[in-house]
């Protein structure tokens, strides 16, 4: 693979973002042109598909972006990568990737070294904006000990409908939606896997996922019965190992544990931000907690994370 300086050593680093006119393409490019770190460089939109014309900005890159459905996704790379000596460095934001061999995972506060993996990795995949909210409440609790990896573990989630891409936002915006559901119920959904695999699982958890009538915005919850961990350890012990496990991050914050008095929390807190917070909800007489995640789905769950992981990669 090509080091981090082809193809423009000196230059500002080039980026070729596949799948540009998309929801998580358009989001990136919005956000690359306002930090102004980098050169984008376009396809034109009639060529969008053309595999030759794709290959030949790959060539031009330092830094691809794939924005496309996984099996797109998996053409692209193969595209990339029979450029040889010339093959870019490779971030891709859909599913097709996020457990392979030869990837690394685009959560930099995910665990101690992240970060600089991600930095030196030639192959990064973005996280899914829901297995982000999971891994991030679950990590640091198995890491600790407080969550055994056998546990039987239940997610349940909200999501706004940017979430399903274009044909559902497409359906929402011209009320073709319900206002609500819940879906993933033949319990497979696609981020199982990731959140298994880097929330350090030996035990599949149950993932109840949901969309509601608004565009952007996330939660994703995580509720346990103290007394069945070890130790019984109580909410406050939990709000105090995943303080300790973000002390310092600048895009991952817990919430001090006076804010979960109020007993409720909104998914659009954190929308047009590329911000996740935790929050930690108790009983102790009943020996509960409620562990929740709130991002925007298309901040920290999409664009926001493949821009925080461009950064480490290109180290701009
Ligand atoms: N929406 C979200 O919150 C998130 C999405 N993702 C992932 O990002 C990827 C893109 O999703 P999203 O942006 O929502 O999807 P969209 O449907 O909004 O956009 C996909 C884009 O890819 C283009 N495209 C499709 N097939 C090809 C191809 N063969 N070659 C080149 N371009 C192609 C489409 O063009 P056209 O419309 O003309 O077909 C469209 O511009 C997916 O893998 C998704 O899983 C990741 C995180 C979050
Ligand atoms: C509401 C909705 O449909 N959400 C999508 C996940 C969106 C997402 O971010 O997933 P990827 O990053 O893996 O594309 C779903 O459940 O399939």
């Amino acid at each position: 693979m090509s080091d981090q300086t082809h193809p423009t050593a000196g230059a500002r680093p080039r980026v070729f973002i596949d799948g540009e006119a998309g929801t998580t393409g358009l989001g990136i490019r919005t956000r690359l042109d306002e930090l102004g770190l980098v050169d984008v460089i376009s396809i034109a939109p009639e060529k969008r598909k053309d595999a030759d014309a794709r290959r030949e900005m790959m060539r031009a890159a330092d830094l691809i972006i794939l924005c496309l459905p996984d099996d797109a996704a998996r053409e692209a790379v193969s595209l990339a990568a029979s450029l040889g000596d010339e093959a870019p460095r490779v971030l891709d934001a859909s599913t097709a990737h996020r457990v392979s061999e030869g990837w690394t995972y685009g959560f930099p506060e995910m665990a101690e070294g992240q970060a600089e993996a991600i930095a030196g990795a030639s192959h990064v995949a973005n996280p899914g904006c829901y297995a982000t909210g999971a891994i991030a409440l679950l990590r640091p609790l198995v890491e600790r000990g407080l969550l055994p990896v056998d546990f039987p573990v239940a997610i349940n989630a909200v999501s706004g409908y940017s979430g399903g891409g274009r044909s559902m936002i497409e359906d929402y915006e011209a009320a073709r939606a319900p206002a609500f559901e819940l879906y993933g119920l033949g319990l497979k959904h696609k981020h199982l896997p990731e959140i298994r695999a880097y929330g350090l699982l030996a035990r599949q958890p149950i993932f109840v996922p949901s969309v509601g009538n608004f565009r952007q915005g996330m939660l994703v919850s995580l509720p346990l019965f103290l007394r069945d961990l070890p130790g019984a350890p109580s909410a406050a012990d939990l709000h105090a190992a995943l303080a300790a496990h973000y002390e310092g991050a600048r895009n991952v914050a817990v919430a001090p544990q006076e804010e979960a008095d109020a007993g409720r929390i909104e998914a659009l807190a954190l929308n047009d931000t590329d911000r996740l917070d935790i929050h930690v909800f108790g009983n102790a007489e009943h020996g509960q907690a409620v562990l929740v995640a709130r991002l925007d789905n298309l901040g920290k769950g999409a664009s926001g994370a493949a821009v925080q992981n461009l950064r480490l990669m290109l180290g701009v």
